[in-house]
């Protein structure tokens, strides 16, 4: 049997020079000064949970890993054997020292299945089980429920049919404090993502480029359409398993605050936003007088393309966890239900945009910029079907929409450079009229 410990020693040495190389780690753009472990829990006879605390300009952020000397380099989670253990431990319900696996109530689940990772670029790491099952495990932890496992049982709790439901999960606590370390959901094998579907239907149009986007085989309104109504239905899920309120003046200031002080930060690391910056200042500030138009709910806080599937059914929303860099209060605050649309037009316009990265076609632009008033119509045709139609309140969208921007810039400053002119050039087409 391993020493637990030994290994930990090990790792924690290591890891300063590994982090930076791992996807899902989030504090790439910023220098480890070191890693302390905070909890380790032998799970079996080859596998090692560890919670450690990463120092960065002097904070620290618990991040979670799984070891074992069977694995390269440490990490044990591309061994689906290891992975196993996981959902073995959640289906027996399992406490094992602090960390406790458990299912959800009225779930059986299987057991003995091996748990291969998903392999996309992600925050966190997914493990896929058979057919059945994929298990989040969250890298960067949170002090508090994380929103992903509340939202999921929430809208379980009303038949919401646009998720995969929940069916159990692993948590413990830090320092006294609820944390969760994974969540177990049902796996839809036929799902195809909304980023793959709307980037096929660009690279159709790109290749006809003498053709208009509802002239080409891959045509994706009537899927945005769809999708626009999906998210709509999620939103009315929300509102009535969660309830609803109305942004008082706490609620406005704190919006225009956090909107400002985004924008500094990024300002701070990204000077290319600086010509933006008196513009979208002055569009934050004016947001103030229509903050208090729409009812404030929870809603699911980073929507885009990528976080929507589309299956047999219909197209269903995953990863309720916010934006994985915004502070935990403001990922878990009630907010406008206007930013998850600006998030996905947002995403419509980066679909049209990101196979020009690097282009200078100008009539490849044009097309792209009909695509995406095409789609972004679309979609809110669809979720005007369901709730209001989020155009009529085309001022505050667009401020939301400017908002996700600046964070885009920051998180293609982080992790993909070359994507960085994307959410630049939008900022300076609406900020200089368009839309
Ligand atoms: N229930 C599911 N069924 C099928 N595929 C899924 C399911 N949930 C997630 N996926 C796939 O796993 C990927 C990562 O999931 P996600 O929850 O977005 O993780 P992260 O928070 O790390 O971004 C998704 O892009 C999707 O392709
Ligand atoms: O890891 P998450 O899925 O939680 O989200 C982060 O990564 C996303 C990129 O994968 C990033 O989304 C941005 O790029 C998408 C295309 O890859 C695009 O569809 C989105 O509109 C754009 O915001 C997301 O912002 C980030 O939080």
């Amino acid at each position: 049997m391993i020493d637990p410990h030994e290994l930990v020693d090990k790792l924690v040495s290591a890891l300063p020079d590994m982090l930076p190389n791992l996807r899902w780690f989030g504090g790439k753009d910023r220098p480890v000064s070191g890693v302390r472990p905070l909890r380790t829990t032998l799970l079996d006879d080859d596998l090692v949970h560890v919670i450690v605390a990463v120092d960065q300009d002097g904070r620290s952020s618990p991040y979670q890993l799984l070891i074992s000397e069977l694995a390269d380099s440490y990490e044990s989670t591309a061994d689906p054997e290891l992975n196993g253990v996981l959902l073995d431990l959640i289906a027996r319900g399992e406490r094992v020292d602090g960390l406790v696996f458990a299912h959800e109530p009225d779930t059986e689940l299987r057991t003995g299945l091996r748990g291969r990772p998903v392999g996309v670029e992600q925050s966190n790491t997914s493990l896929i089980y058979g057919q059945q099952y994929i298990l989040k495990l969250f890298r960067k932890l949170t002090l508090g429920e994380n929103p992903d496992l509340v939202l999921h049982r929430a809208l379980r709790g009303v038949g919401c049919q646009h998720i995969a439901q929940p069916l159990g999960s692993i948590t413990t606590d830090l320092d006294g404090t609820p944390v969760t370390l994974g969540m177990l959901q049902e796996f839809l094998p036929d799902a195809v993502d909304g980023w793959a579907m709307a980037t096929t239907s660009v690279r159709d149009l790109m290749a006809e480029a003498d053709l208009h986007a509802d002239e080409v085989g891959g045509d994706f309104a009537a899927e945005a359409h769809r999708l626009g109504h999906a998210v709509a239905s999620v939103h009315a899920d929300l509102a009535r398993a969660l309830g609803t309120q109305t942004a008082g003046a706490t609620e406005i200031a704190s919006a225009i605050a956090s909107m400002q002080s985004r924008l500094d930060a990024v300002l701070h690391d990204v000077p290319e936003l600086g010509e933006h910056s008196a513009a979208l200042r002055e569009v934050f500030e004016q947001a103030r007088e229509h903050l208090g138009d729409i009812a404030i709910q929870h809603i699911h806080g980073d929507l885009h393309l990528g976080q929507v599937l589309r299956t047999v059914q219909g197209w269903l929303l995953i990863d309720f966890e916010g934006e994985p860099a915004a502070p935990i209060a403001e990922r878990t605050a009630m907010r406008s239900p206007l930013r998850d649309v600006a998030g996905m037009l947002r995403s419509f316009d980066y679909a049209a945009h990101q196979l020009l990265v690097g282009q200078d076609d100008d009539q490849l632009a044009y097309r792209a910029l009909e695509w995406a008033r095409r789609n972004r119509a679309a979609f809110c045709d669809g979720y005007a079907e369901v709730l209001s139609d989020p155009r009529e309140h085309a001022f505050l969208l667009q401020a939301f929409e400017l908002d996700k921007a600046v964070y885009e810039v920051a998180y293609e400053h982080a992790n993909r450079p070359e994507w960085l002119t994307i959410p630049l050039s939008s900022i300076a087409r609406i900020t200089s009229g368009g839309e």
